[in-house]
């Protein structure tokens, strides 16, 4: 019988968290965000076939794709050759859109291995297989796409301790509009961008406004934690690189827009909205003014406060 497994769309740095914050996040419509991988059933020889809305955004030749990578990592990490599989792959997040793509992909299919081989790996193991084989598609290893699509919800990575990453506290009524004007970012380029090293005026001030975030979380200081969002690291070298946010973030902080940021490493913008209705006008205008071709979407989204998991059908993941 055919296994679905389902991991959701993330969005790496939230702004005050470069590598260190990272939210995952599902339509409030009940939309599919994030990749659905089949498991047909067992063969002489792996196979994946693809579908989905983003498919074509997919290198042509299957053994470049990242799902056959991760089930020979997977293989070589519980350290045993394991029977071929019959893989198929919902791509229904763009690749390099700032939304997680190549995270989503890895996550679901180092969880589905795992859970079709009855769990050989921890849950710390599958997050670390997860993020080398997430940083060998962006050039260094970082945490903040692969642990909220694994585990869902806020996550805060924790970087030299044994817990890996926290989920961290939200506001309930916060709603985040996620905008992908369909055109591409390659993360690996996007991060050579940033400078390997910071002034340290701009460390403190990293520090400071991470710290002051995750501290009115806890708080549940709403004003505190929408004053901390400021992108100190990556946005300031990333500008050239993301021309239109000034722009936008004016209209929409005139919309009554709370926050406004770059999804990962874009180009897909975030929109931070204290209510559905300030939401919904922020959608509206996002889609009119940053989609710019067919593969272009705009949605309402919510924290996902569940990651990976297995789905009984491909289009029913919320
Ligand atoms: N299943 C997959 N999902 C996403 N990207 C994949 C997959 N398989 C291979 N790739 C490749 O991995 C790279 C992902 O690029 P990247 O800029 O890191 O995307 P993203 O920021 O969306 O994660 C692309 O070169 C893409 O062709
Ligand atoms: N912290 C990373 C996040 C990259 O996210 P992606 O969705 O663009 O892959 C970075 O900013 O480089």
């Amino acid at each position: 019988m055919t296994q679905y497994y389902y991991a959701p769309a993330s969005t790496g740095n939230f702004s005050a968290g470069f590598d260190l914050l990272g939210a995952a996040f599902e339509p409030v419509n009940g939309q599919v965000l994030g990749d659905v991988l089949a498991i047909r059933g067992e063969c002489a020889t792996t196979k994946l076939s693809l579908s989905g809305r983003y498919q074509h955004q997919l290198p042509t030749d299957s053994t470049d794709n990242l799902i056959l990578h991760c089930y020979q990592l997977f293989q070589q990490r519980v350290g045993k050759t394991l029977p071929g599989l019959d893989l198929h792959l919902f791509k229904e997040l763009p690749v390099g859109s700032g939304l997680g793509s190549s995270a989503c992909s890895i996550v679901v299919a180092c969880f589905a291995f795992n859970h079709y081989f009855a769990e050989p790996l921890s849950k710390a193991e599958l997050l670390q297989l997860m993020a080398e084989a997430e940083g060998g598609v962006s050039g260094s290893v970082h945490y903040d796409n692969v642990a909220p699509s694994y585990l869902g919800g806020l996550q805060l990575m924790l970087p030299g301790s044994a817990h890996l990453c926290r989920n961290l506290p939200w506001f309930d009524h916060w709603q985040v509009v996620l905008s992908y004007p369909g055109t591409t970012l390659s993360t690996k380029a996007a991060r050579a961008a940033i400078p390997s090293q910071l002034p340290l005026k701009t460390s403190i001030e990293f520090a400071a406004g991470l710290s002051r975030f995750v501290s009115a979380l806890y708080c549940q200081d709403e004003v505190d934690a929408i004053a901390a969002l400021h992108d100190v690291v990556a946005e300031p070298a990333r500008a050239l690189l993301m021309p239109e946010l000034p722009a936008l973030r004016q209209a929409l902080t005139e919309l009554g827009v709370a926050h406004v940021g770059i999804s990962g490493a874009g180009p897909t913008v975030f929109a931070l909205c204290q209510s559905e209705q300030i939401a919904a006008k922020a959608a509206t205008y996002l889609a009119s003014h940053y989609e710019k071709n067919q593969d272009a979407m705009t949605h309402i989204c919510r924290l996902a406060s569940a990651g990976a998991r297995a789905v009984k059908d491909p289009t029913q993941c919320s």
